[in-house]
């Protein structure tokens, strides 16, 4: 996932080296391992707004569709097939990340994201070129195995190319190619849409090609990380590619501090049982929650189905595609403030505000879709209507793009120490994946049942998590990891679970880390 890999922790000493090329062009791979992820996210929404591919794939739909004056706004576009189409991508995504896992550890970081490239690759063209369902739906999944691998090595690749003091932004920074990525696609979506003779689709799903060959390329011709190389018992190789990609011909430090935290993680026998000891219970809560809660924002509703769900409360097809592309630029906006501000406002203070202005703008949205439509679904918005429901979905994506979408990474990344930090991101990953595919399967039929209620379902998950923001995350802003265990014993709540001998434990293996 994102950034899932990040430790976000910049290590205290600062070893020699300056921004090389290696470096750069390793970044721009990881841009496109981001972008990728962000194209397949807002693509579906839009190709399944278009009704040469609705008719042609999911013709009952396109039935409803058409005829719309008659039935509930919103029912029309409830399938579980169509959900499917959008949603398998991100279970595929979850149980690959799984097996990515082995593959990165064992035969490096580059392994991974060829195989995930490769499979992306795949997965674009199966798309552009689908003749059914079925073809379609393999090229989700295809792509959803190209996400686990790619998001799973990605990452982990950047935060060890990279030198020590940029790590923590690179985390945000992927956040940021997401939406990027995202932005893209709805544009694209914007311009095939225009195409006449119904095709536009086949080259929105098949373009997701282009950054695809670019990280299966990339993968061939970068050279490994120097940790992966040493994990793998090639120290020598390690210590001529670190010195490449620092610049400098002494790394000497820094290769033995590789070595040091290598052994160390090989020494960590049982990650998986260490995060359920008592002494861990806040990092285990929190890295299960803050995931589980950035989905029930509700966010991907607007992410994956904002055309569809557009055009539900009445707009034309073109203002659907344009208003989707308006919310793609709100969300890279809001996520660059967010990367200006964090370290000075700190992480509560985006969470809280960015809280209460998603649930105004929730009950806003819901309450105006009430108004309009009522509870039977028949009519549609007037157009000064659909413009201020446009307004507050927008207030609605600043306010989770400047806190739980990046925050939403940042935070997991900066409590673990390292005896439980694998596994604990990879809680975090799976969760995030999880509910991502939960949501985008069952979001179109809440919609049909729920009604303009499935808003206020939302926002009542929004204000339950703003609670326990308030009440159970501590600030993290400028706390050195080996802090951690200080903060928690300080907390009025966690500090339960900590005993005197624990805070000793967390300095102690902190500090033979770094
Ligand atoms: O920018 C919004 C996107 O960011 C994520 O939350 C990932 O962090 C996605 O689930 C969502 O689609």
């Amino acid at each position: 996932m994102p950034a899932g890999g990040f430790t976000g922790y910049t290590g205290g000493h600062h070893y020699p080296g300056k921004i090389t090329w290696s470096v750069i062009i390793a970044c721009c791979v990881a841009s496109s391992g981001g972008l990728i992820f962000g194209y397949d996210i807002g693509i579906s929404g839009g190709v399944t707004s278009m009704d040469s591919f609705l008719s042609k794939f999911f013709p009952s739909v396109y039935h409803l569709e058409a005829n719309s004056a008659s039935t509930s706004q919103y029912c029309k576009f409830d399938s579980q097939l169509l959900t499917l189409f959008t949603s398998s991508l991100y279970l595929a995504a979850l149980v690959a990340s799984f097996v990515a896992a082995t593959v990165t550890r064992k035969y490096g970081r580059n392994s991974s994201m060829f195989v995930g490239g490769l499979t992306f690759l795949v997965g674009a063209v199966i798309n552009g070129v689908a003749l059914n369902v079925f073809m379609l739906i393999l090229g989700r999944v295809l792509l959803g195995i190209g996400v686990g691998f790619c998001n799973q090595s990605v990452p982990v690749y950047l935060s060890e190319m990279a030198p020590a003091k940029h790590r923590g932004t690179l985390n945000i920074a992927f956040q940021l190619m997401v939406t990027i990525g995202i932005l893209v696609a709805n544009l694209i979506n914007y311009g095939t849409a225009q195409i006449s003779g119904g095709w536009g689709w086949r080259l929105s799903l098949g373009l997701a090609a282009v950054p695809a060959a670019i990280i299966t390329i990339g993968s061939v011709l970068l050279p490994d990380t120097p940790n992966s190389l040493v994990e793998r018992g090639k120290a020598d190789q390690a210590k001529r590619i670190l010195s490449k990609i620092r610049g400098v011909p002494d790394v000497h430090a820094e290769f033995e501090e590789i070595v040091a935290a290598c052994d160390e993680a090989r020494s960590i026998e049982r990650p998986w049982s260490n995060i359920l000891r008592k002494k861990y219970r806040p990092q285990l809560t929190i890295s299960a929650l803050i995931p589980l809660f950035q989905q029930l924002t509700g966010i991907n509703v607007i992410m994956f189905y904002a055309p569809v769900l557009f055009k539900t409360i009445g707009f034309g097809d073109n203002a659907s595609l344009l208003s989707a592309v308006i919310t793609g630029l709100i969300n890279v906006g809001a996520t660059v403030i967010s990367i200006i501000v964090v370290d000075r406002l700190g992480r509560r203070v985006l969470f809280l505000e960015g809280g209460i202005q998603m649930f105004i703008c929730q009950v806003s949205v819901g309450a105006l879709i009430y108004v309009q439509f009522g509870v039977s679904g028949v009519g549609s918005a007037s157009k000064s209507l659909a413009a201020l429901l446009l307004c507050f979905i927008c207030g609605y994506v600043a306010a989770f793009a400047w806190s739980w979408g990046p925050l939403g990474w940042l935070v997991p990344s900066e409590i673990f120490p390292l005896e439980i930090r694998s596994a604990g991101q990879s809680i975090t990953v799976s969760m995030n994946m999880l509910f991502t595919f939960a949501i985008g399967q069952a979001f179109l039929s809440m919609l049909c049942h729920m009604k303009f209620g499935l808003f206020y379902f939302f926002a009542g998950w929004v204000i339950i998590m703003t609670f326990f923001v308030a009440f159970f995350v501590p600030e993290t802003k400028n706390v050195p990891i080996e802090e951690m265990m200080l903060v928690w014993n300080n907390h009025w709540f966690w500090s339960r679970f900590l005993s005197e001998e624990d805070i000793h434990v967390g300095n102690r293996y902190s500090n033979s880390h770094v």
